[in-house]
């Protein structure tokens, strides 16, 4: 199944067709390193048929920068295809706003591109009411509910959908200029809280650096112009480039064969916020500047270690060895800083292939130690490797670059035991894991949205009784249907609205309008 990678350009109505969309397939090379030829070819029928739906349905809609509202279904396709999403999702991705924007039915959706397309449009739809109503109550502001709401998007919808919602995100952030200052600061602040540790933790790691970026810039003006200042100075990707030559030739004269090598520069915003957390200037930032080498077993690691203090200076007190002393969460690895052309620290990180999949993959992954997911449950976890290793697998097999990977061999081992995940689409992962930990459960009350977490069998009845409406007169929903029996048991991702009977009608304004539209489109999925 060859990815699409479209490259599409809407460039107003009167563009044709075949100018607007030009679709190349990923090329896949030997056995080598990542490469990208690109050639041209016709595009996915899916994918075509979907792009003239949008744009016959988008026709005439102008984005807030007066760019064609095509435009930003077409760049959020783009950037599924180069992520290397299959055909359903890159249709989806064009198709996600047809509804809710432009009036398009989801039976015609479905007569037109069937109900796997359908679903992931309404998933998207059902990610942007409850984001939106999450605006609305600055649930960003409260870490801890965020926390739990990122996991009940886990849990609501196919992993797909979350990726559709993401690439919708980074491409309106990138776009967020022609937007008044408030709602700027309102989507950057939820972007921040939300939106980028998800691309964190399902391992995009590319969308969470420019999604934090982004946000940086719309937060924080003034030191973001500050900081981008000074590292357009001070990134140096030569210095790289010519420090992994030198590793690479330097190990080959010693005979020692690699996995991989590879460099990155720190993002803007991840210097920031180390600089901050540790109370640092940035020239007391050592890792600005990374390379790191992916061996075969422990003994070449200490090796490598040796040939690097060779050709580098190195700086003193900056050696740790994770590898003799792992750290708590077992990750291991060794981090020396050295002198790089005389002047500019370079921080080489050495650790072997197994070592590096724990912290991609295992108990010390970088998102889960970054993140520590609080309060998730244990089932949460699971979903987020299972969904992070399709996306690092289906790209290594394309052979498109991805922060993980690890070149060559079979994918990384499946963590998560769940096989529910559909036949047709490595990227669908069922939310239908067992949740063995507690379940989160979305509370609606006095126009108010909150995320509360409840023990395993938990019932409506429990639920009341936490809430401060408790004794007053009140009409209960769940799901948007009555409860008639208060002893029903809660499941994640459940939705329970309490109205105060007094309150004439519900469905008039507030959030029950985003509410309601989301449940109208849940219910019609479970019912297709
Ligand atoms: N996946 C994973 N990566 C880790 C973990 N701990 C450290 N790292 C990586 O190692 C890098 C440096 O970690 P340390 O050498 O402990 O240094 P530090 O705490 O950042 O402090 P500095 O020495 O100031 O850089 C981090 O930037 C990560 O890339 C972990 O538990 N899991
Ligand atoms: N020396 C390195 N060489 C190559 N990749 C690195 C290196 N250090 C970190 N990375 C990778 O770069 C990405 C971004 O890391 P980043 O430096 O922003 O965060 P971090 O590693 O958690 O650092 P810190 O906690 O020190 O801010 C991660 O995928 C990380 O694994």
């Amino acid at each position: 199944q060859l990815p699409l990678i479209l490259h599409a350009h809407a460039c107003g109505e009167a563009m044709a067709p075949a100018k607007v969309i030009s679709c190349a397939v990923v090329k896949c090379g030997g056995g080598g390193g990542p490469c990208h030829p690109r050639v041209s070819a016709p595009p996915d029928e899916l994918v075509r048929r979907a792009f003239y739906a949008a744009e016959a349905a988008h026709r005439g809609q102008m984005r807030a920068s007066g760019d064609p509202y095509l435009q930003h279904c077409v760049e959020t396709a783009a950037l599924l295809a180069e992520l290397g999403a299959g055909p359903a999702v890159v249709a989806a991705g064009l198709l996600h706003d047809t509804v809710d924007d432009a009036g398009l039915g989801y039976g015609s959706l479905s007569v037109q591109f069937g109900a796997g397309v359908t679903d992931l449009v309404k998933g998207v739809s059902n990610l942007s009411h409850l984001s939106k109503l999450a605006r609305r109550n600055d649930t960003a502001s409260r870490v801890d509910e965020a926390d739990k709401l990122r996991t009940v998007f886990l849990a609501m919808e196919d992993a797909r959908a979350v990726l559709i919602k993401l690439a919708d995100r980074l491409h309106n952030m990138r776009t967020l200029d022609s937007l008044p200052k408030v709602k700027q600061q309102c989507f950057a602040k939820e972007t921040l809280e939300i939106f980028a540790p998800l691309a964190n933790q399902l391992g995009i790691l590319n969308w969470k650096e420019q999604l934090e970026n982004l946000c940086f810039k719309y937060l924080y003006p003034e030191l973001y112009e500050e900081l981008s200042s000074n590292l357009l100075e001070f990134y140096n990707q030569d210095m790289i480039a010519a420090a992994i030559r030198r590793l690479e030739q330097a190990l080959q004269v010693r005979g020692l064969c690699y996995h991989t090598i590879s460099g990155r520069n720190k993002s803007m915003y991840s210097i920031y916020s180390k600089m901050a957390r540790k109370k640092l200037d940035m020239d007391e930032i050592y890792d600005i500047h990374g390379v790191r080498v992916i061996l075969d077993n422990k003994a070449d690691c200490f090796t490598t270690l040796e040939i690097v203090h060779h050709l580098w200076p190195r700086i003193p007190g900056k050696f740790k060895d994770y590898i003799n002393s792992p750290k708590p969460n077992g990750y291991q690895s060794l981090h020396t800083v050295v002198l790089s052309e005389e002047t500019l620290p370079l921080e080489i990180q050495i650790r072997t292939r197994d070592m590096h999949l724990q912290a991609e993959f295992g108990i010390a992954a970088h998102w889960r130690y970054k993140e520590a997911v609080r309060n998730c449950c244990s089932s949460v976890p699971e979903m987020v490797e299972w969904v992070r290793w399709v996306v690092t697998w289906q790209c290594e097999t394309l052979h498109i670059d991805h922060p993980s990977s690890l070149t060559h061999g079979a994918p990384p081992r499946a963590i998560c035991s769940c096989s529910s995940q559909s036949d047709d689409c490595p990227f669908s992962y069922s939310k239908r894991c067992d949740h063995s930990g507690p379940i989160l459960v979305i509370l609606l009350e006095n126009e108010k949205m909150s995320v509360q977490e409840f023990p395993q069998n938990s019932t409506v009845l429990d639920l009341l009784k936490r809430t401060s409406s408790y004794d007053m007169q009140l009409r209960l929903r769940l799901n948007c249907h009555v409860v008639h029996n208060l002893n029903q048991e809660l499941k994640m991702g459940d939705v329970v609205e309490l109205i105060p009977s007094a309150q004439c009608n519900p469905g008039a304004g507030g959030y029950a309008r985003e509410f309601h539209q989301m449940y109208d489109h849940r219910l019609t999925v479970s019912q297709s």
